[in-house]
């Protein structure tokens, strides 16, 4: 059994506030404690408050737990993701070179490249391949500070396959310390041997495959897009999700304005993803139903698009929540901190409320904010020690992982 930890004379964000996805102001306050510090035993967050607060009821203590000093330095929940395709095989640097060139993301995947040549990949990488591939990236996040990723199958398109990554998602969230919560997303484009017959696809994937994947996913998404899945096979492949118990989410108006965001205020989906090209009327309607605006500022660089219209999302009303995309197409990185300095730089998002989208709205995104994203008492004891003295610096000094030291369920793992 690990000995409790007393982290003290910390600038504590704890991020307690509104229950619920936050939009507007809520999205600002972060529950700050100068001189706070926090007691975790047996994987939980047994205390939150002042130092001193805490010294009078675990004082006594303090000879059988290990004892950190902040020093004033900055501590917050553990990072979550509410997005990823962590779990794929092969590599596609060939194809930056492309984009770089002049091709575009979907001239590429048209042409049976993009999702189709990782889909080839994972197809032909063994289980053990793809659980050794994924776990060093999930290395990588707990590095950055992230202790609970979400991740989608979706690079098999057919049913062994798309059962392959699942059941390798579930050995990675037992084996690993991160907590790996499982999407389905057949849906995330239709494999060539469909070509033409794409309605048949989506009959295959309601028949065969979601009831499978609803024995190992939470989640069920899909890839809304022009020659990719139309708002009314979308909105079939997700009503049917929830037949089986499947949450719906939606990659939603990434390239162009497809009726996205509307789609997922009407379904009722968790979270809408990307909504680079989201119209008014789906914003609106986003608010309206309480929809999560999963952005991606990474992928939108990687892309060399413009970034989705984040302060006017948050300003209409819309809880934001933030993610890295972690996939080998769109963008190849598992840099949470990244994530939130882009959110500030190019979507116009305040420090605080970056820090905001990628803890709490993040767990919101994947149901999970009832154990992480805030520290507070009764919570999961995952806790990110930084290298800074406030949350403004974390944003300000971009592109450097300032993480000196991660719990996750009170254990260190990092630093
Ligand atoms: N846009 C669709 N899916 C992924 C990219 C997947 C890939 O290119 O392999 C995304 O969210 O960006
Ligand atoms: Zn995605």
């Amino acid at each position: 059994m690990a000995k409790p930890v007393w982290i003290k004379h910390a600038l504590l964000a704890t991020l307690k506030g509104q229950a619920g996805p936050r939009s507007g102001a809520a999205m600002s306050e972060l529950g700050i404690i100068e001189d706070g510090s926090l007691w975790l035993e047996d994987g939980i967050i047994q205390a939150v408050g002042t130092t001193d607060d805490l010294a009078l009821t675990y004082g006594g203590r303090s000879g059988e737990a290990e004892v950190v000093d902040a020093a004033g330095r900055l501590v917050t929940p553990g990072l979550v993701d509410p997005h990823t395709h962590v779990v794929y095989g092969g590599s596609r640097e060939g194809e930056f070179e492309k984009r770089l060139q002049g091709v575009s993301y979907m001239e590429i995947m048209n042409a049976g490249g993009g999702i189709h040549a990782t889909m080839r990949m994972t197809r032909e990488a063994s289980e053990e391949e793809l659980y050794d591939q994924s776990r060093k990236r999930l290395d990588a996040f707990l590095v950055h500070g992230v202790t609970t990723v979400e991740g989608k199958s979706g690079y098999g398109m057919d049913l062994e396959t798309e059962m392959k990554q699942l059941e390798v998602m579930k050995r990675l969230n037992a084996e690993h310390p991160i907590d790996l919560v499982p999407t389905f997303m057949g849906a995330h484009a239709v494999p060539a041997e469909y070509k033409g017959r794409e309605d048949e696809y989506v009959d295959h994937l309601i028949e065969k495959m979601l009831p499978k994947a609803a024995g190992l996913a939470e989640f069920n998404d899909v890839f809304c897009e022009r020659n990719v899945f139309t708002p009314e096979q979308s909105e079939r492949i997700l009503e049917a999700g929830k037949r089986y118990g499947l949450t719906p989410k939606i990659h939603a108006d990434e390239i162009v304005s497809y009726g996205g965001a509307e789609l997922a205020a009407k379904v009722g989906a968790i979270s809408a993803e990307h909504l680079l090209k989201a119209s008014d009327e789906g914003i609106e309607a986003m608010a309206a139903a309480g929809t999560i605006a999963c952005l991606l500022p990474a992928t939108a660089l990687y892309l060399r698009e413009e970034a989705a219209e984040g302060r006017k999302m948050i300003d209409r009303g819309v809880a934001v929540a933030v993610s890295t995309d972690c996939n080998p197409g769109s963008s190849p990185t598992v840099s949470m901190p990244l994530v939130m300095n882009l959110a500030c730089i190019s979507m116009r998002l305040t420090p605080a409320e970056a820090l905001a989208a990628a803890t709490y709205n993040a767990a919101c995104a994947i149901n999970r904010q009832d154990r992480v994203g805030s520290l507070e008492t009764g919570k999961g004891a995952d806790v990110v020690l930084w290298g800074v003295h406030s949350y403004q610096e974390l944003q300000y000094l971009f592109g450097v992982n300032h993480v000196e030291s991660v719990w996750k369920n009170g254990e260190r793992v990092v630093g």
